[in-house]
């Protein structure tokens, strides 16, 4: 299997090399030239595996640069009831009559990032020892991917992470949970800005040839398709739970920021597994709504970016988006660089409404799209939480929310659980006048002692300060 890039002036790579390398040297994303079908045999077979099992199958499909023994030693490692508090990994329940929630969020950080990025941490200490390398990641949070890529690296040898985040726009539990960290290779930066800024500077800092090949920088947010494709996994494990046959279309709801998570659906969809519809959940920041209703992408700046109750989705400019879009253009990379570069950097938007590969979407690639408010995310959590004691965090009330507005008879709907409801007390005492649980792991974590750097929204302060860190710790 080759990678090639969505704007098309890259040289087709190994999945080991764009692992390492994250974003293409075009500013484009990687995605596999062609997706992999699976078939009636093949989704027979994998009814029943363990989740380690099934991933390793999938990913197979993907990685050939790996030994087999090897990536299932990796799989195996990664998929534990130890790292994931259940033996089912991604276990689904019900939520009320034909909705259902699919638990990703068990993992280290209590959030759905744990699923990629406790592989992805793997594969790269694996990649990196088997070349000798080191790699320093640089990547951007708006709340979740941080923790998450931070837990997964703890203690990585050969690898240095620099996660930047938007300073005093996550909850008070997830700055603690980074910020408390105070293991030699992790640098958190707070960056004086909203997550939009954060991402610009890494593909910016990644766009430096020079700096990144000097600097040996690489990323960890879902830019990198190692991300992507690991969530591609649990799509199939829910199919799986709710399903006995495959004959059977279900439906998906997906609280939606960057795009990453329901691109996985979308490549799931691709390969063949029977979902009827990726239904896209956003906040009051609904630029993908907008998107797939209107076919106008219109990226908002800082200003109008909101700081909302589900600020993990405070997102305006959907990375991943281009990874669709290239497929909605049948694959036209010229197409997809006018509008990802050209257009966005022009005029910060673009318009698809007349086109006719547009117009097709719902039918082709089976996109709903729906936005939830504060007050509706609230009000979904009270009736959760008063008709069976169900919790749900503030993203995934978004998701339920949207879901119930799509939700059509005989299709089973499944909404993704992108956090559990502690890391935002504050929402969850706002709606129900009471604390979520919280594992005794994290008691008092908003107290421990905070480390981070503060730096403006500057690719050349952030270069900066990755330089001295670097340099400082080699001399
Ligand atoms: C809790 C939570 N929900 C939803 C999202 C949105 O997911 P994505 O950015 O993959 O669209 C995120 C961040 O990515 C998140 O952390
Ligand atoms: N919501 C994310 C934003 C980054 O998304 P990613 O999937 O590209 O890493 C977060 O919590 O940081």
């Amino acid at each position: 299997m080759h990678y090639i890039s969505t704007r098309g002036h890259a040289e087709r790579r190994k999945f080991c090399e764009i692992l390492l390398e994250g974003l293409a040297p075009d500013g484009g994303l990687y995605v596999p030239e062609t997706y992999p079908l699976v078939d009636d045999a093949m989704l027979d077979r994998w009814r029943g595996l363990s989740y380690a099992d099934l991933a390793f199958e999938i990913l197979s499909l993907y990685i050939d640069d790996i030994p087999p023994t090897d990536l299932n030693a990796i799989c195996a490692k990664t998929y534990t009831l130890e790292v994931f508090g259940n033996a089912r990994i991604a276990p689904v329940r019900p939520l009320e009559t034909n909705l259902h929630v699919a638990e990703l969020s068990n993992g280290p950080t209590l959030a759905f990032k744990d699923m990629a990025m406790q592989l992805l941490g793997n594969l790269l200490e694996y990649e990196l020892a088997r070349r000798g390398e080191g790699l320093n990641i640089l990547g951007a949070t708006s709340g979740d991917t941080g923790s998450a890529a931070e837990y997964a690296l703890r203690g990585k040898k050969g690898i240095r992470i620099f996660m930047m985040s938007p300073r005093g726009r996550m909850s008070a539990f997830q700055t603690a949970q980074m910020f408390s960290l105070q293991d030699d290779n992790i640098q958190n930066i707070a960056i004086e800005g909203v997550f939009d800024d954060c991402q610009d500077i890494v593909k910016a800092v990644s766009g430096d040839a020079d700096f990144k090949r000097l600097h040996r920088i690489g990323a960890i947010n879902s830019i990198n398709w190692a991300r992507v494709v690991a969530q591609v996994v649990y799509y199939f494990s829910t199919y799986f739970q709710v399903t006995t046959q495959n004959a059977t279309q279900i439906d998906f709801a997906v609280p939606s920021g960057n795009f990453g998570n329901v691109c996985a659906g979308h490549v799931a969809r691709m390969m063949g597994l029977p979902i009827s519809r990726l239904v896209i959940a956003t906040n009051e920041n609904d630029v993908l709504d907008e998107f797939f209703r209107t076919g106008v992408y219109r990226v908002r700046g800082r200003a109008d970016t909101y700081a909302t109750s589900s600020p993990s989705m405070d997102i305006s400019k959907a990375s991943n988006l281009e990874r669709f879009v290239f497929d909605l253009l049948g694959r036209d990379a010229s197409r997809t660089n006018l509008l990802f570069d050209k257009q966005l950097r022009e005029r910060a938007s673009f318009d698809l409404s007349g086109d006719l590969a547009f117009r097709q979407a719902e039918a082709r690639f089976g996109f709903r799209s729906g936005k939830s408010t504060h007050a509706d995310r609230l009000e979904t959590i009270r009736d959760m939480w008063g008709r069976s004691k169900a919790l749900l965090d503030p993203h995934t009330a978004d998701g339920v929310k949207v879901a119930r507005e799509h939700s059509v008879p005989a299709t089973p709907m499944v909404v993704l659980e992108t956090a559990l409801p502690v890391k935002f007390a504050g929402t969850i005492r706002e709606a129900l006048g009471r604390e979520p649980d919280r594992p005794q792991r994290f008691e008092g974590i908003e107290y421990l002692p905070k480390r981070f750097k503060v730096l403006p929204a500057d690719a050349q302060a952030v270069k900066t300060f990755i330089a001295e860190i670097v340099q400082g710790e080699t001399c």
